[in-house]
């Protein structure tokens, strides 16, 4: 018990889809909660397990050999009924029932909305960005970001060596259905000749792969052994693209899409020491009586916003960033 305190049980889960870091995450909330003498409960699954009360008393083993594991050990899942007020309502009662007044929930925007709800109902609650994505507006950093980056990377950096030996055209597709950060890093730590981003595409594909067969062609004429295109899942089409611009230029393309992998691996060691970072402070924001607060990093400084606030904040591609991986490509 903590007579300063503003919660004395703290809840944890993870929802959305898994980042690597997170673990490192949710060991640090139990780490630092049990150093200022709160109890903490695990929450696995998500919001579909609060929902099936699937909560147990978090002991420390639970947090050891897990700081340098990918994935979730809470488990994460999807719940789309829990956008329902009376599943929030039911959540909420769930999480009276085993005294937890403190919560912290990891993941993405989604998740957010989720916690927002949950403050609403009177549970304290705190959200960490656990999302590979990066599209998290009032965060330079969010969990798993750089795990992923690094691992879409080297992936891409083995089809290169494959690409050049037989003088082809790849496209390889990185996750990132709403956002493009993944590709547009990847894009310009692997010299990629070309990089296709949801947020700068018009929807216009014929427009879109004339323009990538005319850079083929002019990148070909020019003695270029290889060409590397890095398409953003939310720009997609890789396979028929990579069909249509064999045919058109006579390069033989190969598509690859890079998937789940990219959210698996070991975290790289910013993702586990900005993710424990960031945990603490969830923890000691719950202690000081905050909630619907979301935590981020910007610059230099781990901080924290309203839900709300955050979530009205609007994220982009920076011009500069983009326009410069361009010219690096030609
Ligand atoms: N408007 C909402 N109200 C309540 N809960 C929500 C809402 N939107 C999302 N959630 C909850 O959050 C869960 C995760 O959301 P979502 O699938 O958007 O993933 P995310 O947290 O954004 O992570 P990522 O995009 O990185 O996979 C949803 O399945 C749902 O349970
Ligand atoms: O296949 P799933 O688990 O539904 O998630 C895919 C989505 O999750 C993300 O990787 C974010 O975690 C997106 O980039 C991707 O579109
Ligand atoms: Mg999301």
């Amino acid at each position: 018990m903590n007579k300063t305190s503003a919660v004395q049980t703290i809840g944890i889960l993870t929802s959305g889809g898994d980042a690597p870091g997170m673990n490192a995450a949710l060991r640090a909330v139990a780490r630092t909660a049990w150093a200022r003498g709160i109890d903490v409960k695990g929450i696995y699954r998500g919001y579909s397990g609060l929902l099936n009360d699937e909560i147990f008393d978090m002991k420390k083993e639970f947090t050891c050999d897990i700081i340098s594991r990918g994935g979730t050990a809470l488990f994460t899942a999807r719940c789309e009924e829990f956008k329902q007020l009376e599943y929030q309502e039911k959540a909420a009662e769930i999480l009276r029932s085993h005294n937890i007044d403190g919560l912290v929930v990891i993941g993405g925007d989604g998740s957010f909305r989720g916690a927002q709800k949950l403050s609403a109902q009177g549970i304290n609650t705190v959200a960490l960005p656990g999302t590979i994505d990066l599209d998290i507006a009032c965060t330079e950093y969010t969990i798993g970001f750089d795990t992923a980056v690094n691992t879409a990377m080297q992936a891409i950096d083995k089809i290169r060596d494959s690409s050049t030996s037989h003088e082809r055209c790849s496209i390889i597709e990185v996750m990132g259905r709403n956002a493009g950060y993944i590709a547009l890093w990847c894009g310009v730590a692997s010299g990629a000749e070309d990089i296709l981003i949801p947020e700068r595409f018009d929807g216009n594909r014929p427009k879109l792969e004339n323009e990538l067969i005319e850079s083929i062609l002019e990148k070909k004429a020019l003695g270029k052994k290889h060409h590397l295109i890095i398409n953003a899942e939310g720009v997609g089409h890789s396979y028929g693209m990579a069909k249509r611009i064999e045919q058109a230029t006579g390069v033989e393309t190969r598509a690859s899409i890079l998937g789940h992998m990219q959210r698996g691996g070991n975290p790289t060691a910013k993702d586990r020491v900005y993710a424990s970072y960031m945990g603490a402070l969830a923890v000691d924001l719950l202690c000081s009586g905050a909630t619907n607060r979301v935590v981020g990093y910007r610059n230099g400084q781990y901080i924290d916003y309203d839900i709300e606030d955050a979530l009205g904040m609007a994220k982009d591609v920076d011009q500069y960033e983009f326009e410069i991986a361009q010219i690096l490509g030609r």
